[in-house]
């Protein structure tokens, strides 16, 4: 017995076109994005990868894309559920900050910290200050969360994995998660057992579906996964990698 694994970041949004450090900051998807969302469900209609069910995050990005590509790949009426779990990573007082700038401020190697290493947190959010949750009635029943380092998201997300993904692939549901750069970092970390300094090196393109084939023990057939579009994931990924250059 295999499982099938769909996952998908979202595509562009107005604050990746602008190059801002995002979070949980709920921004829409850019036109550009939009169309993302849609050649996503299009991939997988195309490859015959047919979701019986989709997690997404709180954020709209996510939850947009997810509903734009099941449309494209005939499938927007398959049941959802949704977590703060699968939210993006949240990036503390560098939300709402521009890339190129904090890189420029504060050097290469801090910048690179912040973004991609495994457990140096960025700064923590000023409660009640403009791009703070604190007072948003989704998270209402958490904690309210300052900042996070990949670490932090892994460790949030697996509870997720799994009380709610794993019953799901365990009933031979093809599963998609809609997601974000991030969150879906943390969970090919795990899946694909990635070390601490290597996860530093992945990224994840926007919009395009990654399948993962799983074994009776829920690990990788083949690690990595494979993109439905490798050609323009391999070009996307670079632009991640570069972004704030
Ligand atoms: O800003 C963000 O929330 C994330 C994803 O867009 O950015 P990065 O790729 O720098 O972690």
């Amino acid at each position: 017995m295999t499982y099938t694994l769909v996952l998908l970041r979202h595509g562009e949004s107005d604050w990746n076109a602008k190059n801002l450090f995002t979070g949980w900051v709920d921004v829409p998807l850019s036109e550009k994005g939009l169309a993302e969302a849609a050649r996503g469900g299009e991939l997988m209609k195309g490859e015959g990868v047919l979701p019986d069910v989709v997690h997404t995050s709180l954020l709209r990005r996510a939850i947009t894309t997810a509903n734009l590509a099941l449309d494209s790949a005939d499938r927007h009426w398959i049941p959802v559920k949704r977590s703060w779990r699968l939210n993006e990573r949240h990036y503390g007082a560098l939300q709402g900050k521009d890339k190129k700038q904090i890189r420029d401020e504060y050097g290469d190697e801090q910048f690179m910290l912040w973004r991609r290493s495994y457990d140096v947190p960025p700064p923590a959010i000023e409660l009640g200050s403009e791009f703070s949750q604190d007072a948003d009635p989704r998270y209402a029943d958490i904690e309210p969360v300052l900042n996070e380092c990949l670490k932090d998201v892994l460790e949030r997300a697996l509870p997720y994995w799994h009380s709610d993904i794993v019953p799901d692939l365990q009933a031979g549901r093809t599963v998609l998660v809609a997601a974000h750069g991030n969150s879906l970092r943390a969970i090919v970390k795990y899946l694909d057992d990635i070390d601490d300094e290597s996860i530093a090196g992945l990224n994840i393109p926007t919009g395009i579906p990654l399948k993962y084939e799983l074994d009776e023990n829920l690990k990788p057939i083949t690690k990595g996964g494979l993109y439905l579009d490798p050609a323009a994931a391999a070009e996307a990924i670079k632009a991640v990698a570069n972004q704030g250059k």
